[in-house]
């Protein structure tokens, strides 16, 4: 049987403001149900190539496809888009934007009248729902956007920082909204430079620096790929003996806690035993790179 993974794919885009080359050959997929992280530091690129998925600039070259079709105006309208500069009528209430938004995607008034109750209710925004936009707090403007991305049922979700600006109950209500759409196979990239909560939240990871991509895939496998053999150590005692260990060097010591890296041929047991013969071990093990440690290495 073939198997078709539905994607969102971008291959060799780029685009240039003037002189200034911003993107350069951007490939990498967005899997329908997977949610992917697109981080980068300011100015790398990722509204732009947002943008240029959206249809709201042109890219200078390279393709964007759907199910391997390229997009065009009628593939776009079903996507859910929340722009940088966000986009709602200030003097609008919440509630009728949505409506409006969902009607002006096609929906029936029935469809879009449920829609928008249930993300008023799913997103908390109740007791706002009937005042307009400019009143809300920034926090509650912020679930308004996210709503009026959601609302017309997208086929594909493409979000420019949904959560900036949210408290952390927040980014777990918007969480679990986005993961309800992951699950009935809506592919979902979101661009954040909070670094912490991409590593929490993404399945798929997409690292753009001046405007080239620098590592993408899976995020697991891209901490397992960029893995230093890096261990921690606690012990009762000083731990600075492990100074004259072979194969260790010493990346952090403070009494009796370490982290330290072991060369290729080193014995990770063979520290552990020698550890063991000096008193108890509390805790022993190799360490994960975290997302910001992999940022770090993959953008230098
Ligand atoms: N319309 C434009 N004209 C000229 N330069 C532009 C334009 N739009 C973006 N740029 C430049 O392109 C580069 C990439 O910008 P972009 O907004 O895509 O980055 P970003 O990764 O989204 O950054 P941030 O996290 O700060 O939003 C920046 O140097 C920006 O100044």
């Amino acid at each position: 049987m073939i198997f078709m993974t539905t994607v969102l794919h971008l291959e060799a885009v780029s685009r240039r403001f003037g002189e200034r080359q911003v993107l350069q050959d951007v490939t990498f997929d967005v899997v329908a149900g997977r949610m992917t992280g697109f981080v980068g530091a300011n100015g790398a690129g990722k509204t732009t190539t947002m943008r240029i998925i959206l249809g709201v600039l042109a890219a200078d070259a390279g393709t964007v496809t759907w199910q391997g079709t390229p997009l065009t105006r009628a593939v776009r309208r079903g996507f859910g888009y929340m722009p940088e500069e966000r986009g709602l009528y200030p003097k609008m209430t919440v509630r009728d934007q949505l409506i409006y938004l969902s009607r002006l995607h096609g929906l029936g008034p029935g469809t879009a009248k449920r829609n928008a109750e249930a993300l008023i209710e799913r997103l908390s925004l109740g007791e706002r729902a009937g005042d307009p936009l400019e009143n809300l707090s920034l926090g509650n403007q912020q679930r308004a956007q996210i709503a009026a991305a959601l609302v017309h049922e997208p086929e594909v979700l493409v979000l420019d920082e949904p959560f900036s600006g949210l408290d952390p109950l927040a980014v777990d209500t918007v969480v679990a909204v986005l993961r309800e759409r992951t699950a009935r196979g809506v592919p979902v990239l979101f661009s954040s430079h909070q670094l912490d909560v991409v590593e929490r939240l993404c399945d798929d990871l997409v690292i753009i620096a001046g405007g080239q991509i620098r590592a993408a895939g899976p995020r697991q496998h891209l901490r397992e790929s960029y893995a230093q053999p890096r261990y921690t150590l606690h012990v009762d005692g000083d731990a600075g003996w492990l100074r004259d260990e072979l194969g260790v060097s010493l990346v952090d010591l403070d009494g009796p806690r370490a982290v330290f890296d072991l060369a290729g041929d080193a014995d990770d047991q063979t520290i552990l035993r020698n550890a063991l013969s000096r008193g108890p071990v509390r805790s022993f093990g190799p360490v994960t790179p975290s997302l910001a440690e992999i940022f770090r290495e993959v953008t230098r």
